[in-house]
């Protein structure tokens, strides 16, 4: 299945903001399969980072795809902007909007693909119906807001619950994981299902240097989930 297909995409959050473009420039050297771009708004999140101008801006020094994860409130009333800003992939939290389904259509609608996030206390029942609207879940393996935080294992059965419900559906799509993703725990997540690993700190900070954290992440994953 496509979706078994590792992938490493690093969070842009340990970036240097303002040299944003090399970085992205390294990154692709690096390997790395997308590159996920972590927008947060101080209200949803306590944490304020940046929004559509800057990813727009930051286009042109990459061909790789890019997604939007979008820690905000009431994110249909942006998405047109992180759409036309470049964004493959558009990402918004169950817990951000009240109206899921018509969200997730709405960024479908705009000519990208479509991907729901969970928090860890949100339960996989809040998004069972939506899940034909998805091209992508993302299972938050950290409380959103920050990078650099401690990986939350009890998240593992809720990976694996996710896979067995797609495969009863059907669905090939993807689990991303986001949060505290390091050589010390890519396998558990890898090993509970999860194919699409956004990491931040932990390859931007690795003594291997970027592109072996990357190749080291990719590899453990693999032998994980096989
Ligand atoms: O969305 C988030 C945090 O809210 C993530 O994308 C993190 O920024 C990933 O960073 P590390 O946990 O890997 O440092
Ligand atoms: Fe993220």
């Amino acid at each position: 299945m496509a979706s078994e297909r590792i992938q490493i995409v690093p969070s842009v959050l340990p970036c240097d903001f303002g040299a944003l473009g090399s970085d992205l420039e390294r990154l692709e050297d690096a390997g790395v399969d997308k590159i996920q771009f972590d927008v947060m708004d101080g209200h949803f999140v306590p944490n304020l980072t940046f929004g559509a101008d800057v990813i727009k801006s930051s286009r042109k020094y990459s061909s790789l795809p890019f997604e939007a994860h979008l820690m905000i409130e009431a994110p249909e009333n942006t998405l047109e902007r992180y759409v036309d800003a470049g964004c493959d992939l558009v990402i918004v939290h169950a817990e951000a909007t009240t109206h899921l389904h018509r969200t997730l259509n709405q960024i479908r609608g705009l000519g990208a693909k479509s991907a729901v996030a969970l928090n860890p206390a949100t339960p996989l029942c809040d998004i069972e119906y939506v899940l034909t609207s998805c091209d992508m879940v993302l299972i938050m393996t950290v409380n959103p807001g920050f990078g650099g935080q401690a990986y939350i294992a009890e998240m593992e059965p809720k990976i694996a619950r996710l896979k067995e419900m797609l495969e009863s559906l059907k669905l090939d799509i993807p689990i991303e994981v986001d949060g505290g993703i390091s050589p010390k725990t890519v396998e558990g997540a890898a090993r509970a299902g999860a194919t699409h690993l956004v990491s931040g700190s932990s390859i931007f900070s690795s003594p291997l240097g970027l592109k072996a954290a990357v190749a080291e992440l990719r590899e453990l994953a693999e032998t994980a989930s096989k």
